[in-house]
């Protein structure tokens, strides 16, 4: 998946977060969108993800040379966030068996495989509401690098998780990475290490009046 910021602004209320945004994402690359807490990381990944509305410019999203439609980018992307919820109700079976429902996994990987990939075996049949948050996180990660998505979108990968748990984020979202577009959202330099290029949104930012 290529996307295709041109002239992107966001705006709440009258603050502007960035503005005068034009930037190309490729296909087959991994980025790292960079900046302080609050500095507009998220924003910028809940538009591309279509979760968010733009205040001014255009987005575009191209695959295998064909023009994707706003409507449609949900089915190629995969996303993971600090803001989004699990379904606590469900067991890890449950859950995945719901997931893979709407958005398959890659290589046609079963559900049990990905348990194992997780390193979750023990605790299949467990409600998801009763996992650590380190263990939340990693079910969210293996979701969204495992799910047959051309466009992977990370924001702050690594909430939550231990030493041994960003060896595990870096193992597996390096051995994923071939051919997708990854986005990572981030402040922690061992989150997007792997990453080939980088975007500071601040560059964008606004100077307020006066200055
Ligand atoms: N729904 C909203 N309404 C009003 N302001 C918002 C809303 N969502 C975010 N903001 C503001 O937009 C700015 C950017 O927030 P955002 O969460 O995108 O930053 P971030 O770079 O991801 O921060 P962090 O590193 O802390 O996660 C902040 O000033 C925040 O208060």
């Amino acid at each position: 998946m290529q996307v295709k910021l041109k002239g992107l602004g966001k705006r709440y209320n009258y603050e502007w977060i960035f503005r005068n945004l034009t930037y190309t994402f490729e296909a087959g690359t991994a980025y790292a969108v960079l900046g302080h807490n609050g500095s507009g990381k998220s924003t910028l990944l809940t538009i591309m993800a279509g979760h968010n509305l733009a205040s001014e410019g255009q987005l575009s999203y191209r695959l295998d040379g064909k023009t994707v439609e706003h409507d449609h980018v949900y089915r190629y992307l995969s996303l993971t966030a600090p803001y989004l919820e699990l379904v606590e109700e469900f067991t890890l079976l449950e859950m995945l068996d719901f997931h893979t429902r709407f958005k398959p996994l890659r290589h046609q990987l079963s559900t049990l495989a990905l348990i194992d990939r997780m390193g979750l075996q023990r605790s299949k049949h467990k409600f998801v509401k009763d996992f650590s948050s380190g263990m939340k996180q990693r079910l969210k990660l293996g979701l969204a690098i495992y799910s047959d998505s051309s466009l992977l979108l990370l924001d702050e990968p690594t909430t939550n998780l231990d030493q041994e748990g960003v060896a595990w984020y870096q193992e597996h979202v390096a051995q994923n990475k071939e051919g997708r577009l990854i986005i990572v959202g981030s402040n922690i330099h061992h989150e997007y290490s792997f990453c080939d290029e980088q975007l500071r949104i601040s560059d964008y930012h606004v100077a307020p009046r006066g200055r």
